[in-house]
């Protein structure tokens, strides 16, 4: 390969091949007195056609060491019917020979000018777009194709091209480099299930891994891959598939904010929602959107120079998906920052992820404990393994979350569960962590976060507290300190 000066255009190597088409079968009937029909046009365009031409052989090679000219049109490989300058991009000339460009958004409609058609991996993609998203795919433009073929790359080429892209987003494109996991770039031998090709895991939970994937079309969604191999999985899957069947159809009514996950599609390995137990394993993959480019477990492990404005921004979102869910009478009974999921950074967009464990609110308003068998240790509500309790634990459990974002530090961690019948000297150390952080919180003024999160952090266990003053999810979002901070944001908006 050589490249010339200018970098958008990528010479082939070999040289140029002179060919000419096989003309057979062509008749040259049209009669010079005859005036032009709208068939014989056509007829002459098919003949001009067939004209021998220069056909260029080779490879082109795609690669941030040498980056597009235009970086907001993408790499292009041809002769180039693209100039250089964006004025005359727009106005690009339909007729100025065949190129393949690699976009890096879809096109307008109005610079699709390919007359031939386009068709990748056999799918016709003239008026729409298509993603690169298996380690080789044919590109059908007209009479030519294309064979495009990512390269395997070692770990130090991966992380050096981790690094390359990252600059060409922030210089070029100016906007945030995606993270590798939300890339639909194949990875080597990628896993291919119905029209989705996985790319790298994103997370892993105790029931499945969740994974990035992408189709033709370039949509992504996440994958929860569960693996079944008792009637015991079997029920736990069901379970989980039946509460996001549920919720689907609500959140597709209601949730204008879409601050919840909800369920795509479930793909059974062997096609059937009924385990029979005749193989010894079998997967089950749960698609859902949105795919999160990554966590609220991100944001609190950030450093010190956190983002206020904007953690407080996705903390006041996630109440707002809390709340949802609550008047709709389901309580999520999960909450923790690795099942929070920020979908983007600018606007800020944050989502409520696993709903495996959500149950709907019985009529009573009361749930019976049942040790052990929802939430995290760190973010379970004392009541909930004691008492009878209801969907304010979830209120309690973001208000640790809300602790955490804040401060960068859990405020009362333990590796064990301090509710347990015999857990007597932890829970007494979790009193007293308890304390020291409602009396630190409670120094602040009303109408600031620390004020909210007292209010979310009641409790009655241990007399110390009262779960009757832990605040709801709806009314958490009346407090002052939202107006307060939106005042704030709009003041430092207009300096
Ligand atoms: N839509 C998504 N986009 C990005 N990451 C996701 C998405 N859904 C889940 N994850 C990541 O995958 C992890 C595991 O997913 P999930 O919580 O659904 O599994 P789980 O087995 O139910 O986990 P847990 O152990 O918390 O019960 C999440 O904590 C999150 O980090």
């Amino acid at each position: 390969m050589h490249i010339e000066n200018e970098p958008s255009l990528l010479y082939p190597r070999d040289e140029i091949l002179e060919t000419r088409y096989d003309r057979n079968g062509v008749t040259d009937s049209a009669s010079a007195t005859e005036r032009d029909t709208e068939a014989e046009l056509e007829h002459q365009a098919y003949l001009r056609e067939q004209e021998p031409r220069k056909l260029w052989d080779g490879y082109y090679k795609f690669d941030l060491s040498v980056p597009p000219g235009l970086p907001r049109a993408g790499w292009i490989a041809g002769r180039g019917r693209w100039p250089t300058d964006t004025r005359a991009l727009a106005k690009a000339n339909p007729n100025g020979g065949v190129d393949l460009l690699l976009a890096t958004q879809p096109l307008p409609r109005s610079l699709h000018p390919e007359p031939h058609g386009v068709s990748l991996d056999g799918r016709n993609i003239s008026k729409s777009h298509g993603a690169l998203n298996h380690g080789k795919s044919t590109i059908q433009i007209g009479p030519l194709q294309y064979e495009f073929t990512y390269t395997n790359r070692t770990e130090a080429e991966e992380s050096k091209f981790q690094e390359d892209k990252k600059d060409y987003f922030e210089t070029e494109l100016h906007a945030p480099s995606p993270p590798p996991a939300l890339s639909v770039t194949p990875s080597q031998n990628s896993l291919q299930i119905g029209e989705w090709t996985f790319s790298s895991p994103l997370g892993k939970g105790v029931s499945g891994i969740v994974s990035a994937a992408s189709n033709f079309k370039g949509d992504a969604v996440a994958i929860k891959s569960m693996v079944r191999s008792s009637q015991r999985d079997s029920r736990m899957i069901q379970q989980e598939v039946e509460v996001l069947e549920s919720l689907k159809s609500l959140l597709e009514d209601a949730d204008t904010d879409r601050r919840i996950m909800r369920l795509v599609e479930v793909i059974y390995q062997w096609g059937s929602p009924i385990w029979d137990g005749t193989r010894p394993f079998e997967y089950v993959w749960i698609l859902s959107l949105p795919l999160a480019r990554s966590t609220f477990a991100e944001l609190v492990r950030r450093d010190t120079s956190r983002d206020t404005d904007c953690n407080m921004a996705f903390f006041q979102q996630i109440l707002q998906g809390v709340a949802f869910l609550h008047r709709h009478r389901w309580m999520h009974c999960d909450i923790k920052p690795a099942n929070l999921g920020l979908v983007s950074l600018n606007p800020p967009r944050a989502v409520i992820l696993d709903l495996g464990q959500a149950r709907s609110i019985p009529n009573s308003g009361w749930f019976e404990p049942y040790p052990g068998t929802c939430g995290t240790i760190g973010y379970l509500a004392p009541e909930m393994e004691r008492e009878l309790f209801n969907e304010s634990v979830d209120v309690w459990a973001l208000g640790v979350v809300g602790y955490e974002l804040m401060t960068g530090s859990h405020p009362w961690m333990m590796a064990q569960n301090p509710w347990r019948e015999d857990k007597e000297q932890l829970r007494l150390r979790w009193e007293d962590k308890y304390r020291t952080t409602m009396r630190e919180l409670q120094e602040a003024d009303d109408g600031t976060i620390e004020h909210l999160l007292t209010q979310m952090l009641q409790h009655s266990c241990g007399n110390i507290g009262n779960t009757n003053q832990r605040i709801s999810a709806s009314e958490a979002l009346q407090h002052e300190f939202w107006q307060l901070s939106t005042t704030v944001t709009q003041k430092k908006r207009k300096i």
